[in-house]
C-alpha cells in the first residue's frame, strides 16, 4: 500500500450516514381513498399466524401456525432496538406518517394483533412483491408513504412525490411499514422535474432525494418538516408554537459540501482469495484490531509467494471489484456501496481529488484488512486564508502529518489526512479545525445562518427593553472550534464556549487569538459544566446551543432552566430531539420561556436534511425576580 493511500483511508472512523428526519407535504387521505392494485401476490411463511391481516388478502402471509417462542425473541429484539433509539430521538417520525395514513384506529388493531399484541413487527410481505399504489405524503427521510392494498400496512419507497401512482418492489419488513425500492413511476407529480436532476447517479445513490423538485420546492417541504417536528415532538400546545418561518436558502444547491466520506468494503474477490491463502481471514475480512498489523505481513508472505504476472492480473481484478462510494439506494441503503466517480454536491476541489484518491486505494486494495472510509475535505489555501506559505511552513500545528495534498483548485485544496489541518472563513473569522472533528461542511449558507442569529439576538434586545449599550453575555455550548462564540463575539462583552472534544477546544482558542477575539473563553467539558463556571446576569445572557443528533441531555436542560437565560437560540441538525428539547425547557421552565421563532436552514440542497433553528425567550412576567437575580450574580470568568 502507498503511504498516501494508508493515512487517506485509515483510521476508519464511523460512517457517515444520510439521516434526518422530516414529515409531510400532502394531504392525509384515508387507506381506503385512493387507487392501489396489486400486481403479483406470493403467499409467504409469516413468523405469526394470528397477526390481525386477513387470510385472503393477497399480499399478506398466510395464517401459518408459527414457533411462538421464535417470534417472540424475534420481536423481542427488534423492540429493544428501537428502544434504544427512543432514548436517543424520541418515536421515530416515521410512526407520525403511519398514523396519519393508517388512522389511529387501524394502527391500534394491527398492533393488538387480535390480543396478542406485536402485531406491528409481522413479517408481513415477502421480500420482491410487487405493489402498484398512490404516494399519500413524505416521510421524514423524503421517501414516500403509501398503504398497501390489504389497508393494514404501509410502505414506504424514495424518490417519488406526493400523488404519484409508483410500482414498487418490496424490500424488507419494519415496524408497521415495509421499506420497498422503485421500479416504475406510471403517474408522474406535475412538480417532478426530471430535467434539474444534476447527478448521473441519481435515482441509484441514497445521498440525495430531492433534485428532482425546483429549489422553492424543496424549501417549502423543509419548511414542512420543521412545522410536523415541531407539531410532534415538543409536547407543546400548538397556540405555544409561532408558524414556521420559510427556509433559510443555501446560496450554492449543488458544489457547496466541503466533506466527503466515500467508503468501501473488501471485494469478494479478494476475500476468498485471502479465505484460501491465510488462516487470519476468517469471513476473508482480517479481524479489526487485534493482529491487524500479524494479518498484514501474513498477507504479504501469501502475495510474495504468487507469480507476479498473476499477481498482477488479481490486483487488476481486486481494483475492478472494489466499489468505493456511498450506500445505494435499493435496500433503503442498505444493500451495498455504489462506486462513485463525482458527486456534483462536492466542492470543485473535492470533485478532482476524488478520482485520484479512489485510484490510491484500488491499487493498494490488497493491504487493506477491511473496508474503511475515506475523507476527502476542502480546505482554503495559505493565500486565501490570509497567511504566507513561509508562515505556514514555519507552524507545526498547521503543517501536521504533512499538510494538505496538493489538488489545489481556486482557493481550495483538499486534506486527506484525519490528522491534518482544515482552514475555513466565516464572513471575516478565520477558522483552523483538525480535518477529523466537527465543522459545518456548507460554506455557502454559513455567512446567511450567522446573520440570522445576530439579527435574532439583537431583536431581542430592543423587545425586551435591554438596551445595545448594556453589557450582553454569550454562552456557546457545543461550540466545537468555536463558530458562534468567535463570530457572535464583537456583540457580548464576555463570551464562554463549552465542548467535549478537547482537541476542537484547543482550536477554539487557538483561533481566538488567529482572529484576536480577546473576550472569549473556552473549557473542554460536558455541556451542562459551563453553568458552574459562569455567573453572568441571566437577564443579559445568551446561550447558543447546537448539539448533535441526539441532542441534549436531562441535566442540560435543567442546568440551562435554572441558569434562565434571557435568549436561547437553538441549533440543530435534529430538528425531532431539537423540539423535544425545546418542549422540555419549555415545560421545566413552567411556561418560563415563549417560542419566538422556528425556522429551518437549508445546510444540505437536495436531500432531507434540514437545520433547525429556535429561538426562545424568557417571559418578562416575573421581572422582579430577575432583577433581583441579576443584583445577586457576580461575574467572574472560566
Ligand atoms: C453539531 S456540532 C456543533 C459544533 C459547533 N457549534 C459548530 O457549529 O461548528 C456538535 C458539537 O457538540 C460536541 N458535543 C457532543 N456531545 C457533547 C457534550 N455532551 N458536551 C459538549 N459538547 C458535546 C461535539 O463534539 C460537536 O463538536
Amino acid at each position: 500500500m502507498s503511504s498516501t493511500a494508508a493515512t487517506s483511508a485509515s483510521p476508519p472512523p464511523k460512517r457517515q450516514r444520510v439521516e434526518s428526519p422530516r414529515a409531510s407535504t400532502a394531504p392525509t387521505a384515508a387507506a381506503s381513498s385512493f387507487s392501489v392494485a396489486s400486481t403479483s401476490a406470493q403467499p409467504q411463511n409469516g413468523i405469526n399466524g394470528a397477526n390481525g391481516a386477513s387470510a385472503n388478502q393477497p399480499n399478506s402471509r398466510p395464517q401459518r401456525p408459527l414457533d411462538p417462542k421464535h417470534f417472540a425473541k424475534k420481536v423481542k429484539a427488534k423492540e429493544k432496538a428501537r428502544q434504544a433509539t427512543l432514548c436517543k430521538t424520541g418515536e421515530e417520525p416515521i410512526w407520525f406518517d403511519i398514523l396519519a395514513v393508517l388512522g389511529r384506529e387501524k394502527v391500534d388493531e394491527i398492533m393488538s394483533n387480535n390480543g396478542q399484541g406485536s402485531g406491528e413487527w409481522q413479517d408481513k410481505f415477502q421480500r420482491d412483491t410487487i405493489f402498484e399504489s398512490r404516494v399519500l405524503r413524505l416521510s421524514a427521510k423524503g421517501e414516500g408513504v403509501m398503504v398497501a392494498p390489504s389497508g393494514d400496512w404501509v410502505l414506504t419507497v424514495p424518490h417519488v412525490l406526493p400523488g404519484e401512482l409508483v410500482r414498487v418492489r418490496v424490500d424488507r419488513n419494519e415496524r408497521l411499514h415495509s421499506k420497498c425500492d422503485l421500479v416504475e413511476v406510471l403517474e408522474k407529480s406535475d412538480d417532478r422535474r426530471d430535467d434539474l436532476v444534476g447527478c448521473k447517479y441519481f435515482g441509484d445513490c441514497a445521498g440525495c432525494q430531492y433534485q428532482m423538485l425546483t429549489y422553492e420546492k424543496q424549501l417549502s417541504i423543509k419548511q414542512d418538516v420543521v412545522t410536523h417536528a415541531f407539531a410532534h415532538y415538543s409536547g407543546l400546545d400548538p397556540s405555544l408554537l409561532p408558524s414556521t418561518l420559510p427556509t433559510l436558502p443555501s446560496p450554492m444547491q449543488y458544489g457547496y459540501r466541503t466533506k466527503l466520506t466515500p467508503h468501501f468494503e473488501i471485494p469478494r474477490s479478494l476475500t476468498d482469495f485471502r479465505r484460501k491463502n491465510t488462516h487470519g481471514g476468517g469471513k476473508g475480512n482480517f479481524r479489526r484490531g487485534k493482529g491487524k498489523g500479524q494479518a498484514r505481513e501474513q498477507m504479504k508472505g501469501v502475495l510474495d509467494k504468487v507469480d507476479p504476472e498473476e499477481l498482477e492480473e488479481l490486483s487488476r481484478q481486486w481494483a475492478d471489484d472494489v466499489s468505493i462510494g456511498f450506500d445505494t439506494i435499493k435496500g433503503g441503503g442498505k444493500s451495498g456501496i455504489l462506486d462513485i466517480e463525482e458527486c456534483p454536491l462536492a466542492t470543485p476541489a473535492l470533485q478532482e481529488a476524488l478520482p485520484v484518491e479512489k485510484r490510491k486505494v484500488k491499487n493498494s486494495i490488497n493491504s487493506f484488512p477491511n473496508g474503511a472510509t475515506l475523507l476527502l475535505r476542502d480546505s482554503l489555501t495559505a493565500s486565501a486564508f490570509g497567511i504566507s506559505e513561509d508562515d505556514r511552513a514555519k507552524d507545526p500545528v498547521s503543517t501536521r502529518d504533512g499538510g494538505p495534498t496538493p489538488a489545489l483548485v481556486g482557493d481550495s485544496e483538499v486534506v486527506t489526512s484525519y490528522r491534518a489541518v482544515v482552514r475555513e472563513k466565516v464572513q471575516d473569522v478565520r477558522f483552523e479545525t483538525p480535518s477529523g472533528s466537527f465543522f459545518q461542511n456548507n460554506r455557502s449558507v454559513l455567512p446567511g445562518l450567522i446573520e440570522y442569529v445576530r439579527e435574532a439576538i439583537l431583536s431581542a434586545r430592543s423587545t425586551t427593553g435591554e438596551g445595545q449599550d448594556q453589557e450582553h453575555y454569550l454562552v456557546d455550548t457545543y461550540c466545537g472550534s468555536g463558530l458562534f462564540a468567535l463570530l457572535l463575539a464583537p456583540l457580548f462583552k464576555e463570551v464562554a464556549g463549552v465542548e467535549i472534544t478537547a482537541e476542537s477546544i484547543d482550536f477554539a482558542r487557538r483561533n481566538a487569538t488567529l482572529n484576536s477575539i480577546p473576550n472569549v473563553r473556552f473549557l473542554a467539558g460536558n455541556a451542562e459544566d459551563i453553568f458552574g463556571t459562569i455567573s453572568y446576569p441571566p437577564a443579559r445572557t445568551t446561550v447558543v446551543i447546537d448539539p448533535p443528533r441526539r441532542g441534549c441531555d436531562e441535566a442540560f436542560v435543567k442546568q440551562l432552566v435554572n441558569l434562565g437565560p434571557e435568549q436561547i437560540v437553538y441549533v440543530s441538525c435534529n430538528v425531532h430531539t431539537q423540539a423535544r428539547d425545546v418542549g422540555q425547557i419549555v415545560r421545566g421552565s413552567e411556561g418560563g420561556y415563549e417560542v419566538v421563532s422556528v425556522r429551518g436552514a437549508d445546510l444540505f440542497p437536495q436531500t432531507y436534511h434540514v437545520e433547525g433553528v429556535c429561538v426562545l425567550r424568557r417571559k418578562r412576567s416575573n421581572e422582579g425576580e430577575e432583577v433581583k437575580k441579576e443584583e445577586e450574580a457576580k461575574l467572574t470568568t472560566i
